[in-house]
């Protein structure tokens, strides 16, 4: 068998074991955990419910690891200032959510926090179930500091998970963030049995709109087309494992969002995500027609079918624009 001959002008990569701190002990922050783990690295898994306090769990560690929902990124940034970080340590974010405050991604506010820390953003299709169960993935890690992004690629790629770099944090995360929007309309398109011919028109138009606010917002296009943007899309727009996916399946099926919400018992990020994106599109005057209707949606505002005929009743337009 020939070797693969890119491998061999990679730089070398730091097998050592390490010491993380992954914060939030949810479904993600625990299928991290075990991929670390996996790979021989000691992993202090903080959640504020149990366990040891936050100080006890960040101490004398390399790597900190976020993957706490949207609504506790801010608090538990507010806490950790208060204690001493070990000095220039990357900061991970694998949070898919937007800040309603400051309608900021995760990374733009943990970079905000401290900036002496190079900041790397985890993102991909990665349903947590599936790497729980051992099943083979892929991920990105994105960084402006590439030896940063290198060290948590080696942290967590195993023989079950590939993890690429990207110098494009801001396009890595947004895929992973908008896609969720995204998922909630792919729901109720299978929920409403639209078919097959509509589920490719809904996620094709969907990469076009998510395109055009990514690289407003700072993205670059190619990664929009790569694991973090298309893969993620793909995975949760197709998998009843999906959060976002089931809120949108329950809301064709008829039910309130309250109750799928409870239903569900654990966080779906597009229902934020979705009222922070109309407020950015709003602001900057970026057209999002799907997403637009996934808002109204989730704010009572129009059913699932008058949604759908909302779509397919609009002006009718080039495919492209030219240039
Ligand atoms: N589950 C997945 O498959 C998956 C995969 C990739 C990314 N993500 C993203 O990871 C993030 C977490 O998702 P999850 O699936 O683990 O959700 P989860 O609901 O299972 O867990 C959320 C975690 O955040 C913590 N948290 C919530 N509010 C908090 C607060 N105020 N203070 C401190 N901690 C708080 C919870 O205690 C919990 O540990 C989300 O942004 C999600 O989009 C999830
Ligand atoms: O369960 P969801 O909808 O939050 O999706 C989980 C991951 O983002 C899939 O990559």
């Amino acid at each position: 068998m020939t070797q693969d001959s890119t491998s061999l002008s990679q730089p070398p990569v730091p097998h050592q074991p390490l010491t993380l701190a992954i914060l939030g002990a949810g479904a993600w922050g625990s299928a991290l955990a075990q991929l670390a783990r996996y790979n021989g690295h000691t992993v202090n898994l903080w959640s504020r419910r149990f366990g040891n306090s936050l100080e006890e769990s960040i101490n004398a560690v390399d790597v900190l690891v976020s993957a706490i929902s949207m609504r506790g990124v801010a608090v538990t940034a507010q806490q950790l200032q208060t204690l001493k970080l070990p000095e220039k340590i990357p900061i991970v974010t694998a949070t898919k959510g937007l800040d309603p405050d400051s309608t900021r991604t995760p990374s733009q506010l943990w970079g905000n926090w401290f900036p002496q820390h190079p900041i790397v953003v985890l993102s991909g299709p990665n349903l947590s179930a599936e790497i729980e169960q051992g099943l083979p993935a892929a991920t990105v890690v994105a960084s402006e500091n590439l030896e940063a992004a290198k060290i948590v690629q080696t942290v967590f790629a195993s023989n079950r998970f590939r993890v690429y770099t990207s110098s494009d944090p801001m396009g890595t995360e947004l895929g992973g963030t908008l896609k969720n929007v995204i998922a909630i309309a792919a729901g109720v398109c299978d929920g409403l049995q639209l078919g097959t011919n509509a589920k490719s028109a809904l996620l094709t138009r969907a990469l076009t709109e998510i395109i055009r606010i990514g690289t407003h917002l700072g993205g670059k296009t190619e990664t929009f087309f790569g694991l973090s943007g298309l893969g993620d899309m793909l995975t949760t727009c197709n998998s009843a494992l999906s959060r976002n996916y089931r809120v949108g399946y329950g809301l064709a099926e008829g039910k309130s969002l309250e109750q799928v919400l409870t239903e569900l018992g654990s966080t779906a990020e597009g229902v934020n995500t979705t009222n922070v994106l109309i407020e950015i599109a709003h602001r900057e005057r970026i057209p999002v027609p799907i997403s637009w209707q996934v808002y109204q949606l989730l704010n009572h505002q129009i059913t699932p079918q008058k949604a759908v005929e909302a779509l397919m009743e609009r002006d009718l337009k080039p495919e492209f624009y030219d240039r």
